[in-house]
């Protein structure tokens, strides 16, 4: 059984008398919903952290929604990146969108990485050691740049390789908090990574954000069959939840030669599957991003691929795909840098 590292008071911070928002809602030993229901006794319910997806708890309007709604407030812009299937490369392509906006230092950028079993992007953005901080108004995020904060179970972990074993109820608890007890501060972009599939933590992120205006999700696939089967079933799942579908990104397609910059379609009959997926069900193709050994290897180091290679084809890639999430969300094309960065 793991214990969360409470988060540790900042220095920095001035502290007022509220408390610390409680780590993670008790999961009950025994859930008494049935026999209470029976017996009527329907407060037995109140503080089970899986109140809003059980099916025997009364149907009451969730308390910690305000809370969350006040908190989304600040937050601009709410980007959900999910794949069908894992190791396609989602939390890689969370991290690199996420540099990438941060590019231009006006735009702050958070990721709330609610892959609670397996969380991979404080590695993959260098910070997988910190902790998080708590103050008078939150917990805070660990920032990787002074626009680019990251929230992520990993940094309440006393150990790096602690397993989460965790059910439902409990993933939805810690969800929450991270939407209603992180002092995400005024973003532009909020990127929430999601585990692959449709679980839990997909169904939990979209009813607490509810009403707090989602702009959509990326879905990210690789070129093979196997990971397009599961992308239909994504997309499947965002239709039923109301979830927009930005577009669909078909990363690991074509291989760029580290050394000559070369590109082949090592999934020669698959390459383009992700767009003709998208053709098929009508949702937006966002673009591909080419298999590139140095991305695996900057992800490897916490660094950002994006910055050390700005001219890589993976990176021309993003900059497309950027442009069509802008364009997807309504946005203009120059906010983020992206531009600029082209015409330089
Ligand atoms: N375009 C790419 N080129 C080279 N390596 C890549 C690319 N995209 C992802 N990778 C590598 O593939 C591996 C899996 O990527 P990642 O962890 O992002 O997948 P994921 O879909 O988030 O997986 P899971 O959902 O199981 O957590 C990582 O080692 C990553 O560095």
């Amino acid at each position: 059984m793991v214990t969360l590292k409470i988060p540790v008071a900042s220095e920095d911070v001035p502290q007022a008398p509220r408390a610390a928002p409680k780590l993670v809602a008790p999961e009950p030993e025994h859930c008494p919903g049935p026999e209470s229901q029976q017996a009527g006794k329907m407060d037995a319910c109140a503080g089970c952290p899986n109140q809003q997806i059980c099916a025997t708890a009364p149907k009451g309007p969730d308390p910690d929604i305000p809370l969350i709604q006040a908190r989304m407030a600040t937050v601009e812009h709410k980007i959900l990146i999910l794949s069908g299937k894992g190791g396609v490369g989602k939390s890689t392509f969370t991290s690199m969108l996420a540099y990438a906006f941060a590019q231009s230092p006006a735009t702050q950028v958070g990721v709330c990485d609610i892959d609670i079993c397996g969380p991979s992007i404080p590695r993959m953005m260098g910070v997988e050691n910190e902790s998080i901080h708590s103050s008078s108004s939150g917990w805070s995020p660990v920032y990787v740049a002074d626009n680019l904060g990251v929230m992520s179970i990993q940094f309440m972990l006393p150990n790096q390789d602690d397993a989460i074993i965790w059910r439902g109820p409990k993933k939805n608890g810690l969800i929450k908090q991270f939407l209603k007890d992180v002092e995400w501060g005024d973003l532009d972009f909020l990127l929430i990574d999601t585990p692959p599939g449709t679980s839990d933590e997909h169904l939990s992120i979209n009813s607490y954000l509810k009403g707090s205006g989602v702009d959509g999700a990326v879905v990210v696939t690789t070129p093979q069959e196997v990971s397009l089967l599961d992308v239909r079933k994504e997309i499947d799942f965002c239709r039923k939840a109301g979830i927009k579908v930005l577009g669909i990104v078909e990363n690991m397609s074509g291989f760029v030669c580290p050394n000559c910059e070369g590109e082949s379609q090592i999934f020669h009959a698959t390459t383009g599957g992700g767009r003709a997926l998208a053709t098929e069900m009508g949702i937006p193709f966002l673009g591909t991003v080419p298999l590139d050994p140095r991305i695996g290897i900057a992800c490897d180091y916490g660094e950002s691929f994006f910055d050390a290679y700005p001219e890589s084809p993976a990176c021309e890639g993003l900059m497309n795909i950027i442009r069509g999430l802008r364009g997807q969300m309504g946005l203009p094309p120059s906010q983020d840098g992206v531009e600029e960065m082209d015409e330089s």
